[in-house]
């Protein structure tokens, strides 16, 4: 006897602490085990949610900005993004040298948005084209190979913790957080990632939105049970986790964060770094 087919929608999902608001119905009850009837999920790093989705074997991705393609749409309402500083994307330069002076990154391979976002920083605001070496998230091995470090999520928010330990090693660093920079020099909000689909993969498109869109709204009223259940899996003040997931990150898809995804493509078509991307296609 063969079992049917799975047609649930397969998600790649990002192991990292700041989506857990939009993940909440998909892992609690009272509706994650009807959710389970429709969606598969795994979990993975950012990069490897693009690739995961690109090469076919996910249909549904939390995915970086930097990896839309116009084979993919966007699922309108959720997103990871900052409105100023969202404290786990840092830019680590080791010493006093200025920004126009950094000639080394060793960037972190979970990212795709944000090495977007750093290189984009680099050549159009702060004067210069460093050559980014991919790296694993180890900030002082990174700080040993090169002037500056990359680091998100995670890893990015123990770094902070652990700043004095660092720079013990390191010596002295200047910490830029990158939403900031690029906030601050827009206007405009700090988009990482958004939900995305294979829209020949998706049956009920409404219901898509209606699932995922609910979980966001369910997860931001259930940040205190989120706070206790993340603060023992990482070594982080429970009122930084919360401060992290109430102010830090942006869960909202608005405009003004479409307008934010339409900038950061065009600016990284201007310098050759992504394909262009004139039409944001929505599911
Ligand atoms: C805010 C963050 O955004 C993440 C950063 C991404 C990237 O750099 O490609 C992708 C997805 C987001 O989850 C973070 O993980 O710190």
């Amino acid at each position: 006897m063969t079992s049917p087919p799975d047609q649930r929608l397969r998600i790649a999902a990002i192991d990292f602490l700041n989506p857990a608001p939009l993940m909440w119905d998909l892992e609690h009850p009272p509706l994650a085990a009807d959710l389970a009837n429709r969606y598969s999920i795994e979990r993975m790093l950012p990069a490897q949610c693009a690739a995961s989705l690109a090469g076919g074997s996910s249909d549904l991705g939390l995915i970086p900005i930097a990896a839309l393609t116009p084979d993919l749409a966007i699922v309108p309402g959720c997103t990871i993004a900052s409105l100023d500083r969202v404290r786990s994307i840092q830019l680590i330069v080791r010493g006093d040298r200025p920004l126009a002076e950094v000639k080394t990154v060793a960037a972190d391979t979970a990212s795709r948005s944000s090495l977007a976002y750093a290189n984009i920083l680099f050549r159009k605001f702060f004067g210069s084209s460093p050559t980014f070496v991919p790296h694993t998230a180890d900030p002082v091995a990174m700080l040993q190979s090169a002037d500056a470090a990359l680091l998100i999520g995670d890893p990015a928010l123990l770094a902070l913790e652990a700043r004095a330990s660092v720079e013990a090693q390191v010596g002295p660093c200047q910490w830029f957080d990158i939403a900031h920079e690029w906030t601050t020099r827009t206007g405009l909000p700090w988009v990482a990632a958004v939900w995305a689909v294979r829209p020949e993969a998706v049956t009920s498109p409404a219901q898509l939105i209606d699932d995922l869109n609910q979980s966001r709204v369910h997860g931001l009223t259930h940040v205190e049970e989120l706070v206790a259940e993340w603060s023992p899996r990482i070594a982080i003040p429970p009122s930084t986790i919360r401060d992290y997931l109430t102010h830090n990150i942006h869960y909202s898809l608005d405009e003004r964060c479409i307008e934010a995804i339409r900038l950061f493509r065009s600016y990284a078509a201007e310098i050759d770094l992504l394909p262009a991307l004139p039409q944001l296609r929505f599911i």
